[in-house]
């Protein structure tokens, strides 16, 4: 059975952990799926993992729609978000034809968009056409070319504007939030503040779920792996095994420990 909103809710109000790993493919949807991840999430990060580009910034929406179409193609058990490229969210009208096609053409459950004050309005807007809304706020990779590939919310100005965005975006109806490369306390400190799931990468260990992109845990990344990641196929003999490890050890809470956290 897939997970629903509703089970991922039942999840978080439990204090199950959220297992999330990107996909981008039917192969690897299918044995992420059987390991027991809970959240796929088919990343921009395609762009550059599979594309081999220096950022997300070249990934269109037809791409993600292909990929989000051949993961969910056999995807029966996890639930799906798909990222919105840069640029689909510039404005309402955009982001809604661009959601839209996510959901309707990709069938992806749940569409993630970066960015906090900024696109209030179409949050809102997707909430009330049914749209089940991921936010991402943080270290946000679409404007890497203005602010680099750098931890955020270390200052305290960054930090208050990070949770009041983050607060303001449940307001509008975000279902729920990824945090990227922030301080583990202020990623606690969200998380405890929000009613909704918060999944966390390079977040430290308190967040509602983690998520990590799949060619970082095979250690198969173009180039060097964030710090926050782990490659867990060192340590298992199959790529079957690796995702399942990965699973478990975001369940027991043995992922993230203290190497993997953001100095
Ligand atoms: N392979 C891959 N893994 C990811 O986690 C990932 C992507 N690609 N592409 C999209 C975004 C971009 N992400 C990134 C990319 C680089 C860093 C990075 O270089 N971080 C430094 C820390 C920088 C600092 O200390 O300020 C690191 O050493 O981890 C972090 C997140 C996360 N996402
Ligand atoms: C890094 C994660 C959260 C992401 O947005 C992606 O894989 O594109
Ligand atoms: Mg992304």
């Amino acid at each position: 059975m897939r997970k629903t909103l509703s089970s991922l809710r039942k999840m978080y109000r439990s204090g199950e952990k959220i297992a999330c790993l990107t996909a981008y493919d039917a192969g690897f949807a299918h044995w992420v799926a059987e390991a027991g991840v809970d959240v796929i999430l088919v990343g921009d990060s395609l762009g550059m993992v599979v594309q081999g580009h220096a950022t997300t910034l070249p990934v269109t929406l037809d791409e993600v729609v292909y990929h989000t179409q051949m993961v969910q193609r056999v995807n029966r058990t996890a639930w799906c978000i798909a990222d919105l490229p840069f640029m689909e969210d510039v404005d309402l009208a955009t982001t809604l034809k661009a959601a839209g096609r996510l959901m309707k053409e990709g069938g992806a459950n749940m569409v993630k968009l970066e960015g906090g004050k900024r696109i209030l309005d179409r949050v809102q807007a997707m909430a009330e056409i049914g749209i089940p809304v991921c936010c991402h706020l943080g270290l946000l990779p679409q404007s890497v070319e203005k602010h680099g590939y750098k931890v955020q919310g270390r200052d305290e100005e960054t930090a208050v504007r990070i949770l009041k965005e983050a607060l303001e975006l449940q307001s509008a109806g975000a279902d729920m939030l990824v945090l990227e490369c922030i301080p583990a306390a202020l990623a606690e400190q969200i998380t405890r503040e929000l009613n909704i799931p918060v999944i966390g990468i390079g977040a430290g260990a308190d967040t509602s779920g983690q998520v990590l992109v799949l060619h970082d845990i095979l250690g198969i990344t173009l180039g060097k792996p964030p710090s926050f990641s782990k490659n867990y196929l060192q340590e298992s003999a199959s790529i079957q095994e690796a995702l399942s490890s990965y699973v478990q050890d975001v369940k027991s809470g043995a992922f993230p420990a203290d190497c993997h956290l953001i100095a």
